[in-house]
């Protein structure tokens, strides 16, 4: 059987060079070309690669999927920055090559996309919700997609429950110290060295609350979705987002 042919885009970078070595260790897949900034994205398609995996900066990501859409050039997208105005472009770039399939995964760790998962399921049972998310100083962005994600869908669970605004009663703070508003659900973003990538979800009842907490301790931990993402994508036309939808959570 032949390979799927694989390139990486930001292959220098922290996560991309742990996805060039894991597409490189993977039987099924050929790793034909690893691009970083300053890469001519020609080389893409000289290199004949079918699926693409994207790990560059916010800055970066529309321009790169942009060309590999035009070019019928799958992708599997790791990169954080997702606007609804982004995904419409997207959505918009798709529209014109319907073949391509583009996965979009705040988080390609199974263990962050089950707190995803656990978060939404326990939102409508409890009154107040807040997201702390954890990370290496040298994240560009805040808060982290996942943490984005999370309280997007925590948020829309709230809604679907009937549920009213969080309880707080504070009158005066200072800039920054009740997080980011994420749909009403507040956000707060760590950055510590000796970190890597680590979300508390932390729901209060009267009497009680729940924390549920993920720790992405080594950049491994991505892999598994990563690689599960490429083989995927490629039958997946138009855009997904989240690894859920290619994972059998039941
Ligand atoms: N979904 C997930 O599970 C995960 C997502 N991420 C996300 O992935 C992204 C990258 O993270 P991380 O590896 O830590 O960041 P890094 O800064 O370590 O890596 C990004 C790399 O992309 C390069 N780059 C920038 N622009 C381009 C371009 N146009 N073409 C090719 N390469 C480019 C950078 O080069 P230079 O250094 O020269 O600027 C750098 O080497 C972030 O958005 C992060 O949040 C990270 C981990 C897991
Ligand atoms: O920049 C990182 O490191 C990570 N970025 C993603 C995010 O913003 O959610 C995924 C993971 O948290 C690691």
């Amino acid at each position: 059987m032949s390979k799927l042919r694989v390139a990486v885009l930001g292959a220098r970078g922290r996560i991309g060079s742990e996805a060039v070595r894991a597409v490189e260790a993977a039987d099924d897949l050929e790793l034909v070309a690893a691009l970083g900034r300053g890469d001519k994205l020609e080389t893409l398609v000289e290199a004949g690669a079918e699926v693409v995996v994207e790990l560059t900066t916010p800055a970066s990501v529309m321009g790169n999927l942009d060309f590999c859409v035009r070019h019928g050039i799958h992708a599997v997208v790791g990169t954080t920055g997702w606007t609804d105005e982004r995904l419409a472009q997207l959505h918009t770039s798709l529209a014109a090559s319907p073949r391509t399939g583009v996965l979009i995964a705040p988080n390609f760790s199974i263990g962050a996309v089950l707190t995803m998962k656990f978060s939404e399921a326990a939102a409508r049972w409890f009154e107040s919700v807040e997201v702390i998310e954890l990370h290496h100083p040298g994240k560009a962005d805040a808060p982290s997609g996942t943490a984005h994600r999370t309280a997007q869908l925590i948020a829309a669970a709230r809604t679907a429950a009937g549920s009213g605004p969080q309880p707080d009663a504070t009158v005066t703070a200072l800039d920054g110290a009740r997080g980011a508003d994420v749909d009403g659900v507040p956000v707060h973003s760590v950055r510590l060295r000796g970190l890597l990538a680590h979300q508390e979800v932390i729901l209060g009842a009267e009497g009680e609350t729940l924390t549920i907490r993920h720790d992405s301790l080594h950049h491994s931990s991505f892999m598994p979705g990563i690689l599960l993402g490429v083989r995927r994508v490629v039958s997946a036309p138009g855009l997904t987002f989240g690894l859920e939808h290619f994972l059998d959570l039941g």
